[in-house]
Order: structure tokens, then sequence, then C-alpha cells
């Protein structure tokens, strides 16, 4: 048995508020599901396949930094739901109904970015058999009910983004990490994996996007949902983005994940070889290894909580509309801390956080090496992003493919490679222009 992470930190004072919630059900929606409800700049997303949910306004905001970021949510997150209370015959019905949190984290212990937890006054949520609404409240007094609930998300529907005044365009520019920086990095991490500092590391670039008006947003998220219908769309306090990559799913006692790690970019593969992707990646001995330490940090960390685990022993080939990826799906029975409490999305968050498709082998040298050579605040980018519930379940993806809105009309992009001994500085700034090219495409960049 495993000793459940503490509750509250030792100095934290609880000022977390008291919710409650009414969860109505909806009937089925439109085949293009939640999509319809992604039309305001503001909301909270999290989806795939028209499945997840959609988020407006904010009851309560969670804001943490530094080592404790995770630990700190956690706290503040476990105050939340210890006292979250349903109005009677309207109790949540499915993972993520009733009181949730969307939430992202920065990257590194070292970053100026704030990690954030935010609940909603208002969510709309969808998964395979039921769509519901959720209306949340931090007045206990407050009658919470359907016509309100229903009101309310009128009112929200209706205040659009003015299109005209959208971007249509923009430029894109060297960020803090140029593309000689980007190589040189490359080259002085291999340097570094020769040396025998280390196995692996994940680097990374920037780069900025000055937009000819406001960022639009919603369109971007749309766009990004149908084109990438095999990604987790996201956009949460200004972190937009659409991932492959599914760092940890909770489900009651099961936990899931999805570990990419071995690219190819399908712009340069041949038309006519349908056996290209296979050979080239699956076939290819730097990317198998490469796959298989990020498989190894998982399953690693995953390893002391969970009494089952399926890890698959080959991993398949995931295709994109920019890249081919090696994928394997990860699926977990998770045991009960010695308090009987299940390990939470938010747990285990910060347990697998960071992985090796990320950072690198060993984790603290390659951490080290990251900050060292990159030399940037990588603030949310490669952090997880996603939502939990009062229960625990929940789902965090890695903050990839995405950007960071930083002013009305700039975005900040971010794509990162994973580095071994048999990397090439110039393949990998090529690959990093294939993972920004869903989020350069959906800009109209
Ligand atoms: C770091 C990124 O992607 C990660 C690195 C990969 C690789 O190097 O092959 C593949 C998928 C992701 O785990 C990114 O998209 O920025």
């Amino acid at each position: 048995m495993t000793e459940a992470p503490a509750a509250a930190l030792p100095d934290h004072e609880v000022r977390a508020p008291t919710l409650h919630s009414a969860t109505f059900e909806r009937g089925p929606m439109a085949e293009s599901g939640l999509l319809d409800y992604v039309v305001r700049s503001d909301a909270l997303v999290w989806g795939r396949r028209g499945d997840g949910k959609v988020g407006f306004g904010a009851v309560a905001r969670c804001d943490a930094r530094g080592t404790d970021r995770f630990a700190t949510a956690r706290a503040w997150w476990a105050d939340v739901s210890r006292r979250a209370t349903a109005a009677p015959g309207q109790e949540p019905t499915a993972p993520g109904a009733g009181v949730v949190a969307f939430a992202t984290f920065a990257f590194d212990a070292t970053s100026a970015a704030a990690s954030t937890l935010i609940v909603p006054r208002l969510v709309v949520g969808r998964s395979a058999d039921s769509s519901w609404l959720t209306i949340i409240s931090d007045d206990p007094s407050e009658e919470l009910t359907l016509e309100q609930a229903e009101e309310e998300l009128a009112l929200a529907l209706d205040e659009v983004d003015d299109e005209a005044e959208l971007h249509r365009g923009g430029t894109l520019a060297a960020g803090h990490v140029s593309e000689d920086a980007f190589t040189a990095c490359v080259a002085a991490g291999v340097a570094a994996i020769d040396a025998g500092e280390l196995t692996k590391l994940v680097l990374a670039r920037d780069a900025v996007a000055e937009l000819d008006g406001p960022v639009a947003v919603a369109q971007v998220l749309r766009e990004l949902a149908l084109r990438y219908s095999d990604c987790w769309t996201y956009s949460v306090d200004g972190l937009i983005g659409a991932t492959p990559e599914m760092l940890v799913r909770v489900d009651g006692a099961t936990a899931q994940a999805r570990v990419l790690a071995g690219t190819l970019d399908r712009s340069t593969a041949p038309a006519d070889d349908p056996h290209y992707p296979h050979r080239v990646l699956a076939g290819d001995e730097k990317q198998r290894h490469e796959h298989q330490l990020a498989i190894d940090s998982l399953t690693a960390e995953l390893g002391p909580l969970v009494s089952e685990m399926i890890a698959p022993a080959e991993p398949f080939v995931l295709q994109l509309p920019n890249v081919w990826h090696l994928a394997s799906d990860v699926q977990a029975h998770l045991t009960p801390y010695d308090d009987g409490r299940t390990p939470s999305a938010l747990d285990l968050a910060e347990v697998l956080h960071p992985t090796a498709a990320v950072c690198g082998t060993p984790t603290e040298a390659a951490a080290g090496l990251i900050r060292r050579l990159e030399g940037m605040d990588r603030g949310r980018y490669a952090g997880p992003v996603g939502w939990v519930d009062a229960e625990g379940n929940g789902e965090f993806g890695i903050a990839l493919r995405g950007g960071v809105i930083e002013s009305t009309s700039c975005i900040r992009l971010y794509a990162g490679c994973g580095i071994v001994a048999a990397s090439d500085p110039a393949a990998e700034l090529a690959e990093s222009w294939a993972k920004m090219r869903p989020m350069r495409e959906a800009l109209n960049l």
C-alpha cells in the first residue's frame, strides 16, 4: 500500500469556497456535439470528437507557483471537494458532472507562470451516452434551477466574438529560442548524451505570432477539433491547442495514458508508399529507443500506485494530419492509498509529470539541462492541462501543439523534440516546424 500524499500543506490556509451545484440531464446533442458551444474566446474547453466539456464564467479559482504548485492545487481541491454539495435530485450523474475544475500547470517549478484551477459557473458536458448542464454557485442560499441555468447559458452563447474584428492572418517571428539557438541546443544535448550525462532529453523552442486582429480563439479551437479529431482540444486561461498525448485519465479506479515519442513528418512522405510510416518509424531503432524511454518513465512512476498494468509490447503508429507518432496506450487498475482513497487525476498528474516524452531520462538531469540549454521559461507548455471533478475523476493531457495568448493579438507557440544520441539538429528543427503546423494553419499563418 502507498501512503496518500498530504491532504493539506502544513501552512495551507483553507480559503477554499463552499460550492454547491445542480446538474441537469439534457437530450442528445447534434452530431457536432460540444463544438456548437465553442463560440466564445473566454470559454474553458476540453474535448475530443464532440465529447468533453465547455465551461463559462468562474465561481472559484486557485493560483499556485513553484515546487508546491501541485500540492497547493491538490490541497485546495480536496477542500473544495469535501465541502461541495449538490441540490437534492440534481446530483452529478457522470464523471465530470457536478463541481469540476479546469486546470493547467507550469512545466517547471522555476516558472513564473501560474498553475491554475478554475471552477466555472456553468458547464455543458457530453460523454458517449449522456449530456448535461451543471450550474455552480458559491452562495449556499442560491436556488439553482434549470431555468436559471438555461437562461445564463443562452446569454453566454449570445455574447459571441465579433467575427468582423477577428484576425485573418499575421506574422510569425522567432521567440526566446531562435532556429539557430535551437539547433545549437540540440547539438549540445547530443554532446551531453555522448558524454554519458543522460540518455534522452526533450528540447523545445518558441515562436511569436503577431496577428492582424484579436486572436479568433473559438474559431481556432473549432478548426483544431475538427481537423485533429484524435487529439484533445483544450483552452484554459489563455493556453490553447490540441494535444495528441494523454498524461493520465482517471475514471473511478481505472487509469489510462497515451504515451507518444517518435515522430515522422507527413509532408515529406512519399505519396505512393503505404508502408512508409511503419518502415521508417516503427522500424527505426532511434525512434523505438526514444519511445521506450517515454513508456519506462510512465510505468516506473505509475507502478507503485496500481495493482495491474497493461502496456502493449509493440507501439502503434498514430496518424495525425501533420505527423505520424509512435504511440502506446497504457491501462492500469489503481490501488487505494492506505487511507482508503483512490488516487485522483490530480494526484497522478503530479506523480507522472514530467514524463520522458517532454523532459528526458533521467528526469532530474534532463530537467536541469533543459533549463540551462533552452534558457527560456516554458511556462505552461508541456505541463498537464485538463480537468478534475470532486470524486477525483479527470483527464490531464500534456499541453503540446498549442500556445499561450500573451495579448489580444499575440500568441506564443511552442514545439519540442526528443533528443537521443543519434539525433540530427537540422532534422529536429524540421520536426519542430511540423509540430507547430496545426496551430499555424488554424491561425492562418
Ligand atoms: C515535445 C513535443 O512532443 C513530444 C515529443 C515527441 C518526439 O520527439 O517524437 C513526440 C510526441 C511528444 O511526446 C511537442 O509537440 O512539443
